[in-house]
């Protein structure tokens, strides 16, 4: 019996023992349950909270919702992991891939840069505007692909790529292709501002952005920069708000020619974007004239500097040559210095004249010989860029003003530099401050707009670009993150500004920076694609000789031959190797001037461009500062719309 008290013990003792470690198992299990339970749950918590920031705003749109939604993986395989061998080309805003489709179909897939906001922009636009349009001649968005960071857009496949690459290659287009060409975009144009409520204006009309079909039928592309025509724009008529009652007479009918120099009370009024262009007035100049406020600079051969013009203000010259030396290369520009001579008109003759010529006239010389180069083309549309009282890198110079000022010590290179460029302030404060205020612009929108550290990071890095052969033929746009390739023709990208937008020498003058895109903008940009199309050559190019620097400037070579030389001279050469259509052509370049004019409101409107293309209307009367014969008021009121076509 005693023996049996210690088994019963024991016995207990070791039940006791299983049970707390039960006890124990089960504690430790549960508490790593609640431990992972909590943990899954911070983890789906975060999770959602970044996926829902990462996807895009307009994923629950009804536009996004009408249009396919495609996953990275279809598109990744589609595209063949974005292979090189499915490159097609690069643009400002990413890059574009063949790709073929589960179902055999055939797209192009647009990447976007990922890390620019502007292609955020780009993309919803694309996707909000582009994916409501329906019509034959615009390309159609298929889809689109929101996948974290990454967007992509999904367009039908055109298999012969773009008018530019047609035209700017050894590939030609015959007249009765490129008149098609040019009749398919008006059409695009008469859908997108005349059927779409409200109407659309595409603001980057160019060869690029046409794509042509397998029968060479155009569409129009991109829609980035695009933009709906919005309720307060309508009616807006930016010209007769800014300039009406400051041009002699007042009313357009009694302006002066658009060319005609305006004195300097009038100069003022102009729409600083004039600049922009560069596309100076058909009025010849008799007197060969620099910018009042540029002193311009090349350098001959042996590397010796040749100085052109005087500076009425002082200067200037050396920050634009510091800052913009590389801009003909950048453009493609070659020059030739014999063409390049100095002019003979000093500030003072400027002065005695009354007239200012800075943003007028000044690209063609009446007498062949004192043209001034691109150089002087792009620097005059920087200048126009840099608006000193809103740009925050203007204020850099303030750090020089205490060595402007002590005036006995000799300055150094860089402090009469920053002098000039201080002048150079000074002058466009002075040439612009009062249009500023009168469009009574939030100025320090436009501080933010207006970037200019992006614009010299950029500028260095398309010099770099063009170092490493980059082909330099190339348009500006005004884009972002602009990298296009060797083989394309790339876009360069000058300002981080939001509403700068459109391509340098297609943008109309009066879309300088900030004002109204207005349908008339796309007219202006339907004027030079069809000069662009005609010559087979691209807005500003300047080719070392036998073609003269006059001829340079596309828009200012036309003008010239409308006041007296022969329209067909800018026909493509390969076009006159064999028969093409003369008065067709003739019609074009005569409808091109009409679009070209510098007032909006005396545009043709898309509706009438498609019909004089189609030949069920005539030319509009051709602005009197194109006519052949000297500018006088009867003119403009001749009753036969034909006499006043040029030939
Ligand atoms: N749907 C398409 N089908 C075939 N090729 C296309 C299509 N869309 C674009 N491409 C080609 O890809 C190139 C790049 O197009 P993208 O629209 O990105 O830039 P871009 O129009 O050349 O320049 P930017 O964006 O600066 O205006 C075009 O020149 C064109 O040749």
């Amino acid at each position: 019996m005693p023996s049996r008290q210690p088994s019963s013990f024991s016995h207990q003792q070791s039940t006791k023992h299983r049970a707390t470690i039960i006890f124990i198992v089960i504690t430790v299990f549960s508490s790593i349950l609640i431990l992972i339970g909590v943990l899954y749950l911070i983890y789906y918590l975060w999770y959602s909270l970044i996926h829902r920031t990462r996807t895009s705003p307009l994923d629950s749109s009804p536009e996004f919702l009408k249009l396919h939604r495609y996953s990275y993986k279809e598109l990744n395989s589609a595209t063949n992991g974005f292979s090189d061998d499915n490159y097609i080309g690069k643009g400002g805003s990413g890059t574009v891939y063949r790709g073929i489709l589960r179902n055999g179909k055939l797209v192009a897939v647009k990447m976007l840069d990922s890390e620019s906001l502007d292609a955020e922009r780009e993309f919803q636009n694309e996707v909000q505007i582009l994916g409501e349009l329906e019509s034959q001649f615009i390309v159609s968005l298929l889809g689109y692909c929101v996948d974290k960071r990454k967007r992509l857009v999904v367009y039908e496949y055109m298999p012969n790529r773009s008018l530019q690459e047609w035209l700017f290659s050894d590939r030609s287009l015959n007249w009765e292709g490129r008149f098609d060409i040019l009749l398919d975009v008006s059409r695009a144009l008469e859908f997108l501002h005349r059927e779409c409520d409200p109407p659309v204006i595409h603001g980057d009309v160019k060869p690029s952005n046409v794509l042509l079909d397998t029968e060479f039928r155009a569409k129009l592309a991109d829609f980035g920069l695009s933009k709906l025509k919005t309720e307060p724009e309508f009616g807006v008529d930016l010209f007769s708000q800014d300039l009406s009652g400051t041009l002699a007479g007042g009313g357009v009918g009694d302006s002066p020619a658009i060319g005609t120099p305006l004195d300097s009370s009038t100069a003022n009024e102009v729409d600083f974007a004039l600049a922009l262009q560069a596309s100076s007035s058909s009025t010849p100049v008799n007197n060969k004239v620099a910018s009042p406020n540029l002193k311009l600079r090349f350098t001959n051969e042996k590397g010796k500097e040749l100085s052109i013009g005087n500076l009425e203000n002082g200067g200037g010259d050396d920050w634009i040559n510091n800052k913009f030396t590389n801009y003909d290369d950048d453009l493609g520009l070659n020059f030739d210095n014999n063409h390049i001579r100095e002019p003979t008109m000093t500030p003072s003759d400027d002065r005695k004249t009354g007239k200012k010529q800075w943003g007028k006239d000044w690209w063609w010389k009446q007498d062949g010989s004192g043209e001034l180069c691109s150089k002087d083309y792009v620097r005059e549309w920087i200048g126009s860029q840099m608006c000193p009282s809103v740009n925050p890198d203007w204020d850099d110079d303030k750090n020089f003003e205490s060595k402007d000022s002590n005036e006995n010590k000799p300055e150094n290179e860089e402090q009469t530099s920053w002098k000039r460029h201080r002048k150079m302030q000074e002058w466009w404060k002075e040439e612009h401050l009062d249009e500023l205020t009168k469009k009574k612009v939030d100025k320090k929108k436009i501080k933010r707009k207006f970037k200019l550290s992006i614009f010299r990071k950029k500028r260095k890095q398309n010099h770099r670009n063009n170092e490493n052969g980059i082909d330099p033929n190339t348009e500006f746009s005004f884009r972002k993150n602009s990298k296009k390739n060797s083989e394309d023709v790339f876009s360069r990208e000058l300002s981080s500004t939001t509403s700068m937008r459109g391509t340098l020498c297609y943008v109309a003058p009066e879309y300088g920076g900030y004002s109204y895109l207005i349908e008339k903008t796309d007219i202006y940009s339907f004027g030079v694609l069809i000069l662009v199309i005609v010559s087979g050559r691209r807005p500003l190019h300047v080719l070392s000789s036998p073609m003269k620097l006059e001829k340079a400037n596309l828009i200012s070579w036309c003008r010239q031959l409308a006041q007296g030389g022969d329209l067909l001279e800018l026909v493509d050469e390969r076009l006159k190797e064999s028969e093409y259509n003369k008065t067709q052509a003739i019609l074009c370049v005569n409808l091109a001037l009409a679009c070209l004019q510098k007032m909006p409101e005396l545009r043709p409107d898309i509706g009438d461009i498609v019909k004089i293309l189609k030949g069920e209307m005539d030319l509009p009367v051709v602005p009197f500062e194109f006519s052949p014969s000297p500018p006088s008021k009867s003119v403009g009121k001749s009753k036969s719309k034909r006499k006043n076509v040029v030939e």
